[in-house]
C-alpha cells in the first residue's frame, strides 16, 4: 500500500495502559468519595472515548446517569493529577512497537492521535520511551476534536502536508475506524488492542502485530 504517514492511536495500540487508567479512574472516584471497585477487564472496555467518556461510564454504571458538571470537573482533574503522577506505572508499550516506530520513523512522519487530551498523551508516551518517535501528538482537547470526528486526522494530514488518502489510521477501537473513514484515510485495525470492533470490512488492513506496519509500507513505497 502507499502511504506518506501515519497515524497511530494510543491507548491499545501503542500502549497497554488499561491498568494505569484504571488506577487513575479509581483514585478520582475515591477522592470524591464514590465506590471504586471495577475489575480492570471492565475499565478496558470503557477506554478509547477519552477521560470524560469514561469518568461518564463509570458514573453510569453506578446509577449516576445525569452527573452534575462540577463533579465531572472534579473527577477530571483528579484523574487528570493521577495521570500525570504516574502515566505508565503499570502499563508498558505492546511489544515490538518501540522497535517498529523507530523504524518508521525514518521513512515516514508518525502522528499520534487519541482522544486522551495532549499534555497526558504526551506523559504516558514519554513514559513508554516513543515520544522520540513521534512527529506531532495530536490528542482530544475539546470534545468536537474526538474521534470518530475527522478532525485530528485533517490536521495530521495538513500538518504533514499529505492528502488524507496518504495517511495511514492504525488504531484499536470503533472510533479510530469511523475518524478514518470520515476523513477519507486508509485505515488498519491492530488485533491485540481493547477491541470493540466485530467486523471492520474488507477496506481495513488487519494487523496481528505492530512489525507488520514495516512489511505494509515497505521503504520503496515512500514517495518524495
Ligand atoms: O480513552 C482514552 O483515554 C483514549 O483512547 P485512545 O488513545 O484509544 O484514543
Ligand atoms: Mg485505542
Amino acid at each position: 500500500m502507499r502511504a506518506d504517514a501515519i497515524a497511530l492511536d494510543l491507548d491499545g495500540t501503542l500502549v497497554d495502559s488499561a491498568p494505569d487508567i484504571a488506577a487513575a479512574l479509581a483514585h478520582a472516584l475515591r477522592r470524591e468519595h464514590l465506590d471504586a471497585g471495577f475489575e480492570l477487564r471492565t475499565v478496558r472496555g470503557w477506554v478509547g472515548d477519552g477521560p470524560d467518556a469514561l469518568i461518564r461510564r463509570a458514573l453510569g454504571a453506578r446509577g449516576v446517569s445525569d452527573p452534575h458538571p462540577t463533579l465531572l470537573q472534579r473527577l477530571r482533574r483528579h484523574f487528570d493529577e493521577a495521570t500525570l503522577a504516574a502515566p505508565l506505572a503499570h502499563g508498558h508499550a505492546y511489544e515490538g512497537v518501540e522497535a517498529t516506530l523507530r523504524q518508521l520513523s525514518r521513512r515516514m512522519p508518525l502522528a499520534v492521535v487519541t482522544n486522551k487530551p495532549t499534555p497526558l498523551a504526551r506523559a504516558v508516551l514519554d513514559a513508554a520511551g516513543l515520544l522520540p518517535w513521534c512527529t506531532v501528538v495530536l490528542g482530544a482537547d475539546s470534545p468536537e476534536q474526538r474521534k470518530p470526528a475527522p478532525t485530528l486526522l485533517l490536521t495530521a494530514a495538513q500538518w504533514f502536508g499529505v492528502m488524507p488518502s496518504r495517511l495511514l489510521m492504525v488504531g484499536d477501537g470503533p472510533a479510530d475506524l469511523g475518524a478514518a473513514a470520515a476523513a477519507g484515510c486508509a485505515a488498519a485495525l491492530v488485533a491485540w488492542g481493547y477491541g470493540g470492533v466485530a467486523d471492520p470490512g474488507p477496506a481495513v488492513w488487519r494487523l496481528r502485530a505492530p512489525q507488520q506496519l514495516l512489511a505494509l509500507l515497505p521503504p520503496q513505497a515512500v514517495s518524495g
